[in-house]
């Protein structure tokens, strides 16, 4: 079982709850805006607490109210791209991917994946010596990507990590998150309110509509 989720917070009037359990690699969470997609990953990332439930993923149990596990975010080793690639504007490229790299290893790879390969695969390989403030919306995303995935995670959280990106940059990394799900096995939840892209990456799509009332799973459409 890869992912295995049941969680539920409270957040204003709002009451968000999601629970799936999916073997495949990479899950969607759809829904509208405002329904929670943002606070699931914000739980699974360990940024914010359920009232109550569980996470394992890839066999790793982060949280679990039961049994008091609540790994803190940075032992969770969690790659978190967000809607705004958020990249250090004070560090070229190359520093900004370096960030976060584990001590000892600044040139080591991730995920089966050398550095160089990896880079490659995101097509920055131009643009190591530049300063974000130079690079368009669809060079920061990538290198977001980039940067998230040399930190070596053990999982990845893609936060509309396109909704600002006009069509042309939308498709190049939707294929580059394509290709990642192809080449290695570090489990991905993306999230989107178009399911055009989440039909296009595949995977188990789960479906938050707010009306998730705690005693049943999500929808999941395969
Ligand atoms: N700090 C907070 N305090 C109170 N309510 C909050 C807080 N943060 C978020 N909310 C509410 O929780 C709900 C879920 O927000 P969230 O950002 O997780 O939704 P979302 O599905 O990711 O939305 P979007 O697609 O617009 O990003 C919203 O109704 C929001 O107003």
């Amino acid at each position: 079982m890869v992912f295995d989720i049941d969680l539920c917070v409270q957040r204003g009037e709002r009451a968000i709850a999601c629970a799936f359990r999916s073997d495949s690699g990479i899950v969607a969470l759809f829904g509208p805006s405002g329904v929670g997609k943002t606070s699931v990953l914000d739980m699974l990332a360990g940024l914010l607490r359920p009232n109550a439930g569980h996470v394992a993923i890839a066999g790793r149990r982060l949280f679990d109210s039961a049994t008091a596990i609540d790994l803190p975010t940075a032992r969770r080793r969690c790659g978190y791209v967000f809607q705004q690639p958020r990249l250090f504007p004070h560090m070229r490229v190359r520093a900004n991917l370096r960030y976060g790299r584990p001590r000892g290893d600044p040139d080591g790879g991730t995920h089966g994946l050398s550095q160089q390969a990896l880079i490659d695969l995101l097509g920055i390989g131009d643009l190591l010596d530049r300063w974000p403030s130079s690079l368009s919306g669809g060079e920061a995303q990538r290198v977001a990507i980039g940067r998230a995935l040399l930190s070596d995670p053990h999982y990845l959280l893609l936060d509309e990590p396109i909704s600002s990106l006009d069509d042309a940059r939308r498709q190049e990394i939707l294929d580059m998150i394509a290709r990642l799900h192809g080449l290695t096995a570090i489990p991905i939840v993306y999230v989107s309110h178009d399911r055009r892209e989440l039909d296009y990456l595949g995977g188990d799509i789960i479906v938050l509509d707010g009306s998730h009332a705690g005693d049943a799973p999500d929808r999941v459409i395969t």
